[in-house]
């Protein structure tokens, strides 16, 4: 007989099997209309209902972007986003605009009885404008990015100072921002220090069909076709991992460790000490300062620019300089055609301190875009990123639902916020005059958010030597196929090209390099000269966890000076 617990169970899995279905059929629908912005207010709401607050703000966003074509003549989609809306002007108020007490606070009338159409559509896009200010401001409260949720908030209660939601969402942001900034109830809350980077669901989301398998046949032949031409003397195979634990633990003397099947590069062939063992080039770099010389494809330092130099700039209308001819050619083979005199540069360059690192993740985001345009591929099958594991946590994992007054749950770890996962994306594929509602598949924020997934935990940066900020990224996905080990067999240097070196002698034990055929590369994400402490949280962010090779297991159960 079915129990009662289970049958709880059967209905949740039935209800979210419900709202994905409806997601898919909102997201055919906005693929025949594009400028249909009640379809994206539909759309948030079923995420909002499946606990993706991050993608129900980037709908709910589109949604109000279309409000302001409706509204002005000026503007480019202004007739299809027009005309999309007039379809509803006809039939009682969407179901999605009819929410609490909302038509009731800015007519005082249901359903705009009778309006005109030319009044009517112009009612539906204010009630619009405000039901996207409040999926706007609880779900970006939800992402922990406090400072855009009351932001929203407040343009929500500029045009219904008297909305009983956006003042509910109002108080629940001013709860969680005192608690957050340890200030007393009553305390003046000032918008500019509130937090606004939160954290939202790392995942292969249901609907991404674009994610291979890539323990099969067909993903492991592709990849070692594409190394041997970097690394001849070596191979990428399925590799077992320590289980990434979150941080202390008192397992570290145990003889087993519970260990996951990922990739990783295995040598063929013997390899000696000294021997370059992978040369890989990428053009999936980045750089965030406006004026550097470095090279805009590889991201390498460009040669002084004397009568003899080899650097060359952009033979069409822009000021690009790449290194040489090579890196020339490749760039306008590969991405620079999407970007060439769009006044894509300038955007989001010379960062203040702390944003350094996520303008480094944004600009990687613009490469792969332009990549992704030039191209004409799904950012996600553009071969640099394609087979690279996000560290995806499973969707059954994260589907928590989250109370507004919480922090986001400790399952959710990547990391977002409004400005640099949704706003500056878009505005970056409207400067490369890409239409961001027909080319939806492409740009849906959810593709944004794995393509970031994918570059946390692998890109590299480098830091400037004038002032010690990261200011050169890049991501080298066959370099970053090799896993981290704290006594490891290579090292590695990334000037034009990324290298890795077989050692000379190991850290451990200073027992020679060299690397037996059959065995792993073991690369190294830290410095492995620091002491295990150290070396595991230093690795925790690029590894996504505490470290569990041997040497750091040993080293920590060692009693220290004769303690136990
Ligand atoms: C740059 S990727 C390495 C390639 C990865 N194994 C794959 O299958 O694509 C980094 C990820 O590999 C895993 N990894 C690398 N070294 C590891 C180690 N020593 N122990 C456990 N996991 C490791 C972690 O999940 C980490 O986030």
């Amino acid at each position: 007989m079915e129990s009662a617990s289970s049958s709880v169970i059967d209905e949740k899995e039935a209800h979210g099997a419900a709202l994905l279905e409806r997601r898919q059929q909102l997201t055919d629908a906005l693929a025949d209309s594009p400028y249909d912005l009640i379809l994206y207010l539909e759309r948030a709401a079923i995420y909002s209902n499946l606990a993706y607050p991050d993608l129900a703000a980037g709908d709910a966003y589109r949604a109000l972007l279309l409000t302001d074509e409706v509204s002005d003549e000026g503007f480019e989609y202004h007739e299809q986003a027009r005309e999309a809306l007039e379809s509803y002007s006809t039939t009682p108020c969407p179901a999605v605009l009819n929410h609490g007490s909302l038509v009731d606070d800015l007519f005082g009338m249901a359903n705009g009885d009778g309006t005109n159409g030319s009044e009517s559509c112009h009612l539906l896009t204010r009630l619009a404008a405000v039901r996207s200010f409040q999926i706007l401001s609880i779900s970006l409260l939800l992402c922990g990015c406090l400072k855009s949720a009351l932001n929203f908030c407040e343009r929500g209660l500029k045009a219904t100072p008297h909305n009983k939601e956006l003042l509910e969402i109002k108080g629940y942001i001013e709860q969680v921002a005192r608690r957050r900034l340890r200030k007393q109830p009553g305390d003046p809350i000032d918008i500019g220090s509130l937090p606004d980077r939160g954290v939202v669901r790392r995942e292969v989301y249901p609907w991404n069909t674009y994610e291979p398998d890539r323990f099969s046949e067909e993903s492991l032949s592709f990849l070692n076709k594409q190394l041997s031409t970097m690394a001849p003397k070596c191979e990428v195979k399925v590799s077992n991992l320590p289980i990434l634990l979150e941080g202390e633990t008192n397992t570290d003397g145990d003889d087993v460790v519970a260990t996951c099947s990922q990739l990783g590069v295995f040598a063929k062939e013997d390899i000696a000490p000294g021997e370059s063992v992978l040369e890989e080039y990428s053009l999936l770099t980045a750089n965030n300062r406006l004026k550097e010389s470095t090279c805009d494809a590889c991201g390498t330092e460009l040669p002084p620019l004397t009568a003899d130099s080899k650097a060359v700039s952009c033979p069409e209308y822009c000021d690009t300089i790449f290194c040489d001819d090579f890196c020339a050619s490749k760039a306008q083979d590969e991405y620079h055609p999407a970007v060439c005199d769009k006044d894509v540069d300038s955007i989001a360059k010379d960062p203040d301190a702390r944003d350094a690192d996520q303008s480094l993740y944004l600009l990687l985001l613009a490469r792969l875009l332009a990549m992704s345009a030039h191209q004409e591929i799904h950012p996600l099958e553009v071969k640099e990123i394609k087979y690279i594991w996000g560290d995806f946590v499973p969707s059954s994992l994260n589907d928590i639902d989250p109370s507004v007054t919480a922090e986001p749950p400790p399952e959710w770890t990547l990391p977002f916020s409004f400005k640099y996962n949704v706003e500056i994306p878009l505005h970056m594929l409207e400067k490369m005059d890409i239409d961001i509602y027909a080319t939806l598949d492409q740009h849906d924020l959810w593709v944004l958010n794995t393509a970031y997934s994918k570059f946390r935990g692998t890109a590299s940066a480098r830091k400037s030597l004038r002032d010690g900020r990261p200011d050169v990224a890049a991501v080298h996905p066959f370099w970053c196929l090799a896993n981290h080990d704290c006594n490891p067999n290579v090292t590695w240097e990334w000037g034009g090209r990324m290298v890795l070196w077989a050692r000379e002698t190991r850290v451990m034990g200073n027992q020679p390099g060299g690397i037996k055929a059959g065995e792993e590369i073991l690369n190294h994400y830290c410095d492995v000269d620091l002491p295990v402490q150290q070396r595991r949280e230093w690795a925790q962010g690029s590894l996504g966890g505490w470290c569990m090779c041997q040497r750091c297991r040993d080293e920590a159960a060692k009693p220290i000076n004769g303690t136990t």
